[in-house]
């Protein structure tokens, strides 16, 4: 059979999967095309992977053209889930966990030669990849001298691993010691932190997977007082909480485990009003998936559990129901976090994140009425548990298309390995804008150095 039971069609295989071949233009009518800042109802006809246009009743002459009809759902752009073999373009952030000359002239080769505009910095996981204070800024300030966004995973590296031990002197050792071990004022700390020394060196700042009221208030504070810092929850802090770290079951417990923690009842909805009214910007997935035999590493020992959860092919749907489908946040507001957002902060806008004339033709086609189940029976990560097992909701992602082929329909992912493109991300985004200005203000207001008079005159 050529579509496996997980529901992949590798179209190099030479077998008839019953889907179409790929067409080099595409039509599709009559659905909502959706931006950032606005919605109409259009048609979008594509050529060669580029949207060439949109607009209403477009007339095309061309053979084979494909003609989607979208009426009754939501044209999106930018969709970068769904990839399995990489159908779909894709960038890296690089992490930096150590510090040298060679290191330094890496970052340099790394942005100008292969297309990394960011680079992440962990302030936790003391012994392997945590970073102190030193180290931050001398990465703080190579990131600002070469435009890439310096991205931080904020926890107290070292308060967490005091935090451990506390727990395992009370003989707490189970998945909930996780939780314990790290609670949110580390990770506020930490957030604190970075926010502080990045305004001391005056560039912009990331904070990955935001999950704290604590920390979301130290980026709005920031944010308050004018400094540029970008705070991204994921999907997990926004509708999870920490209960499922208590459950009975340790195949159930430890599948929660990740890093920072998620939390109590009651921040997740605060992370999703700050997402509502733009405190945090966008949302990540955070993709790190251990399967059970793997989370099983820690069933004596919490500290051996490796830290992730799904979220890759789950984003877009959890995101939808629990923000969209309630109403706190509107169709478009839904793009903006989804993928103009991320496409703006990391330079490749508008060529990713939105449906214009001359963008990529990435795009996905949602029906808001149709509705979902997640499960590790189902799900086409090769993973054998979910964190969202059993969650139901409303809209769905029926078609997706990366360059103009369509990867993702009915259920089915149509792989084209090597379809998807590595996007080289130029740096100095728009972050950077106006940072020399205020690098020069800074420099005028110093008033130094004092010219005094020497003691001998
Ligand atoms: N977040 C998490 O627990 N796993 C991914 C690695 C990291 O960013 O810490
Ligand atoms: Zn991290």
């Amino acid at each position: 059979d050529s579509i496996s039971a997980e529901g992949f069609c590798a179209v190099d295989s030479g077998a008839d999967c019953g889907l179409p071949s790929p067409y080099t233009k595409i039509l599709i009518t009559g659905g909502t095309v959706v931006n950032a800042h606005h919605k109409e109802v259009a048609d979008v006809y594509i050529e060669d992977g580029v949207i060439l246009s949109v607009g209403p009743n477009i007339r095309v002459n061309h053979e084979n053209t494909r003609i989607i009809d979208a009426t009754g759902k939501y044209v999106m752009p930018a969709y970068m889930d769904k990839a399995k073999k990489a159908p779909m373009d894709y960038g890296f952030h690089m992490s930096i966990t150590k510090w040298d000359e060679d290191v330094s002239k890496d970052m340099e080769v790394m942005v100008r030669d292969h297309g990394i505009n960011s680079f992440k910095f962990f302030m936790a996981y003391k012994g392997s990849l945590m970073v102190n204070d030193d180290l931050l800024l001398e990465g703080l300030k190579k990131c600002k001298s070469l435009g890439a966004l310096p991205m931080v995973h904020a926890e107290n590296g070292d308060a967490v691993v005091e935090g451990q031990k506390r727990m395992i002197d009370l003989g707490i050792t189970g998945p909930e010691g996780h939780a314990l071990s790290r609670p949110p004022v580390l990770e506020a700390e930490a957030t604190a932190r970075a926010i502080r020394l990045a305004s001391f060196v005056n560039t912009p700042l990331y904070v990955v997977h935001v999950m704290s009221i604590d920390a979301m208030e130290e980026i709005a504070r920031a944010k308050k007082a004018g400094q540029r810092v970008v705070g991204e929850p994921v999907v997990s802090g926004l509708v999870l909480d920490d209960s499922w770290l208590w459950h009975p079951d340790f195949t159930i417990a430890s599948k929660y485990v990740m890093s920072p923690p998620i939390r109590e009842l009651g921040h997740g909805k605060a992370l999703q009003a700050a997402l509502s009214t733009g405190t945090l910007q966008l949302v990540g997935t955070d993709h790190c998936t251990f399967n059970s035999t793997q989370k099983a590493f820690g069933l004596d020992d919490f500290r051996k559990i490796p830290n992730g959860v799904n979220g890759l092919e789950e984003r877009m749907h959890v995101l939808w129901d629990a923000m969209v489908e309630t109403g706190q946040i509107t169709v478009m507001d839904y793009v903006r976090i989804t993928s103009t957002e991320c496409a703006r902060i990391f330079n490749v806008y508008p060529k990713k994140g939105a449906i214009l004339e001359g963008s990529d033709a990435d795009i996905i086609i949602l029906n808001p009425n149709a509705s979902f189940e997640m499960s590790a029976t189902s799900h086409h990560s090769r993973s054998d548990t979910n964190v969202y097992e059993g969650r139901t909701g409303k809209g769905k992602v029926e078609v997706t298309i990366s360059r103009g082929n369509v990867v993702w329909e009915n259920g089915v992912l149509n792989v084209m390995p090597g379809s998807g493109k590595y996007i080289k991300m130029p740096p100095f985004g728009y972050l950077f804008d106006g940072i020399d200005k205020s690098d020069a203000a800074y420099l005028s207001s110093l008033k130094a150095p004092v010219k005094r008079a020497s003691a001998s005159d």
